[in-house]
């Protein structure tokens, strides 16, 4: 039989510890914890074994000086493979680093040599309830959020990281309640449930969680969490509609409807749409002329403060063989090269693609560049949003430009990244 486990995730500070141990003390199975905390001094595994020898007499095993969604994604399987043949236990609760991107931890149960002797039960995502509130939730706070640098792994801003724990996870356990009113509470969990529309939400304080929450709830989907971000359900809804909408010839330039794709997720079933309660909104970006690097770059420097998530593809001229992920967060949007547009291949490479991806929209002209975005923000005037974009892209007169002329910021390298700091003040 494999043994199920629980990847919690979640920020530096923001409780995972503290819910483990309490878990540890709370529950009767016999657990295995896995602990990953950057830098050399493993303070996380030292609290929760001193613990756990005095309770219940778990194994502990620390990986250190390392992420283990990235540099020690191997050794996290030998480590997880050789803790399942030397000991016996009936669960494993594996901590991840508080910069680490879940997804690819869970891939390793699921796809990888882990995913034999272990079964994944669930990833559950804690939230630091004031941070969060502080970050995201207030656009008119006095004090404002402070910047976020970028984390110790390297070049993608925190923020972002903290959003994508978000967007990847089964149960979000929003923790630190007590540092928050309630206002400022339920903002956060509308927040999150437009972030993440899948997930469960559990308010808590000290990490109080019953451990039926955490253990062997079956949560875990890898395709349904995958899929589960708010701003991809907003990406492929509008491309949906848009195919619904495909004989309709004024869709080809500018096929933008907010009214029909705003918050689509909560109309059949949410009638309190707290959402809309608390001015957060959905929307979607779609055009098939590129923007003007330079412009467009200016745009992200200076984001309306009120945008909490901005994600998707965008064309960018001057960049005709890549395809660039934009992806916004706290003050940050980081632009990275993350594959090439099928329309910038050889014919016949660009007839295979299409045959394997019959649903993909094409231009007679541009074939599948595009650039379409999803843009999730609270108290914004999305049609200022949009009508800001539509000034980034080249005007008729630079259509016909040379535009490898163009001042161009963006990487050109699979792979590369450019952070952009936005000053927030428009
Ligand atoms: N006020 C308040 N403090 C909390 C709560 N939960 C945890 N803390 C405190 O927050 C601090 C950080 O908690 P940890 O459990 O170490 O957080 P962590 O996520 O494991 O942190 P890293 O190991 O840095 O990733 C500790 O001082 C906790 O006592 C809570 O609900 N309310």
């Amino acid at each position: 039989m494999s043994v199920p486990v629980t990847i919690l995730c979640g920020e530096l500070g923001a409780g995972k510890t503290t819910l483990l141990s309490g878990l540890l003390e709370a529950d009767e199975r016999d657990i295995a914890v896995l602990v990953n905390d950057v830098g050399a001094v493993n303070v996380d595994a030292d609290l929760v074994e001193a613990r756990t020898d005095l309770t219940t007499g778990e194994e502990v095993l620390a990986l250190e000086n390392g992420c283990i969604c990235c540099s020690l994604g191997g050794e996290l399987s030998r480590s997880v493979i050789q803790l399942w043949k030397e000991h016996d236990f009936e669960y494993l609760v594996v901590e991840a680093s508080g910069v680490g991107e879940p997804e690819p931890i869970a891939r390793q149960f699921v796809r990888g040599p882990a995913g034999g002797p272990y079964d994944l039960d669930a990833v559950v995502t804690v939230v630091d309830a004031r941070r969060f509130y502080d970050r995201f939730g207030d656009s008119a706070v006095d004090d404002p959020p402070t910047r976020q640098g970028t984390d110790e792994t390297g070049s993608r801003p925190l923020a972002d990281l903290l959003l994508e724990q978000v967007e990847f996870c089964d149960l979000l356990v929003m923790n630190k309640c007590d540092l928050v009113t309630d206002a400022e509470r339920e903002r956060v969990v509308a927040l999150l449930e437009t972030l993440q529309p899948r997930a469960e939400i559990v308010t808590t304080e000290y990490g109080d969680v019953d451990p039926a929450a955490l253990l062997e709830s079956e949560r875990f989907d890898l395709e349904a969490a995958a899929e589960s971000a708010g701003w991809k359900q907003a990406i492929h809804g509008d491309a949906d509609h848009e195919e619904s909408k495909a004989a309709d010839p004024d869709t080809h330039e500018a096929d933008h409807d907010h009214a029909e794709t705003h918050d689509h997720r909560h109309d059949d079933h949410d009638h309190t749409h707290p959402q809309a309660r608390y001015g957060i909104a959905v929307d979607t970006y779609h055009r098939r002329r590129p923007f003007h690097p330079k412009r467009f770059a200016a745009l992200l420097a200076n984001l309306p403060d009120g945008l909490v998530r901005a994600k998707g593809l965008c064309w960018i001229a001057g960049r005709e063989r890549q395809a660039i992920t934009m992806s916004y967060a706290g003050t940050e949007t980081t632009l990275e090269v993350t594959g090439r547009w099928i329309a910038s291949f050889s014919e016949q490479q660009q007839e295979t693609y299409r045959q394997s991806q019959p649903e993909l929209s094409w231009d007679d002209e541009w074939g599948d560049r595009e650039t379409r975005l999803a843009l999730i923000g609270r108290n914004l005037s999305m049609d200022d949003l949009q009508a800001r974009l539509d000034d980034c892209l080249l005007t008729d007169a630079e259509m016909d430009a040379d535009w490898s002329t163009f001042e161009n910021p963006v990487p050109t390298g699979m792979g590369d990244t450019t952070t952009v700091v936005s000053d927030e003040q428009s």
